[in-house]
């Protein structure tokens, strides 16, 4: 784990290009509780998501932090063990009633993961499947036009504009990243959520992700896993901090690592456990 000193927190809190200014609410979690099996692993969790910003989940090995991300688009259903209870709305309507067709949610409510997993297909065809299986296009060129809007949201179109047609295998793993990043933006998700999304990244590539993040949320609403203190300070405006399957405290960034609350997040964020 990195860990800060607290000028460096502060200096990469000031870095910071936005303010945290009151959003509307996009992603309200209430009372949830996660088990897998006789497990619990969430204890009644109350964490808002705010629309356009970006909202980092902190907190040691093992605290719930990806539970409780995966729950934002239902992907514990694919855990046969896991069961969730409590509400999760997005925009008010609770995503786990039965009505809710839960592939929809998912393209509402992207998802980037720890470790780049690009379909072993083009760089074209990693963008334009999603929009296909959705039925967002139907003609070449509005296709053409998605996967160009998306690559160049992800920061990866003037890399790959002249390849489209190679394996997005044949990348490098920060591009590998952003070819997924834009992958999860050809569906038009509202949300998109990023579990550790730089952890197998270089620093480059990972500084590369996280300028991109910043320019994201002006467009999206995005939720961030992250181990790295440096990062959650740099790219989120709120940051929560988990701790055994409980929310310890959430509030601003710079609040949440130059004033904490609670004991046991100024102790986290300060390396003193983790
Ligand atoms: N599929 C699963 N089956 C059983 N237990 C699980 C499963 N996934 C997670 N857990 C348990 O739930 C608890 C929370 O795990 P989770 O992965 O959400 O934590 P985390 O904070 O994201 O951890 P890390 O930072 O190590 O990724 C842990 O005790 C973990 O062992």
């Amino acid at each position: 784990m990195n860990l800060m000193t607290g000028s460096q927190v502060e200096n990469a809190v000031h870095q910071q290009t936005g303010g945290v200014e009151n959003t509307p609410l996009k992603m309200r979690g209430r009372k949830v509780n996660v088990f897998y099996g006789p497990k619990q692993a969430l204890f009644g969790v109350d964490l808002d998501v705010r629309q356009n910003q970006v909202t980092a989940l902190i907190g040691p090995s093992g605290c719930g932090k990806s539970t409780f991300l995966r729950c934002l688009n239902r992907m514990n259903d694919t855990v046969d063990s896991a069961r969730v209870e409590g509400d999760i709305t997005l925009d008010g309507e609770n995503i786990y009633d039965p009505k809710i067709d839960v592939v929809e949610l998912r393209a509402r409510v992207g998802m980037v993961f720890q470790k780049p997993n690009p379909f072993p297909k083009s760089i074209y065809e990693n963008v334009a499947y999603g929009p296909r299986i959705h039925g967002l296009a139907r003609r070449k060129a509005d296709f053409d036009g998605i996967v160009e809007k998306s690559l160049q949201r992800a920061g990866l179109w003037s890399e790959v504009k002249d390849r489209l047609h190679e394996p997005g295998t044949g990348l490098s793993g920060g591009q590998q990243q952003r070819l997924c990043i834009a992958r999860a933006i050809a569906v038009s998700p509202e949300v998109i959520l990023m579990d550790e999304p730089c952890s197998a990244l270089d620093p480059i590539a990972t500084a590369r992700i996280e300028e991109l993040i910043d320019e994201l949320r002006q467009n999206y609403t995005i939720v961030i896993v992250t181990h790295s203190m440096q990062q959650a300070a740099r790219v989120s405006q709120r940051t929560a901090m988990f701790h055994l399957g409980n929310l310890v405290e959430e509030g601003p960034t710079e609040k949440m690592f130059t004033n904490p609350d609670e004991k046991r997040t100024r102790d986290y964020i300060t390396g003193r456990y983790g």
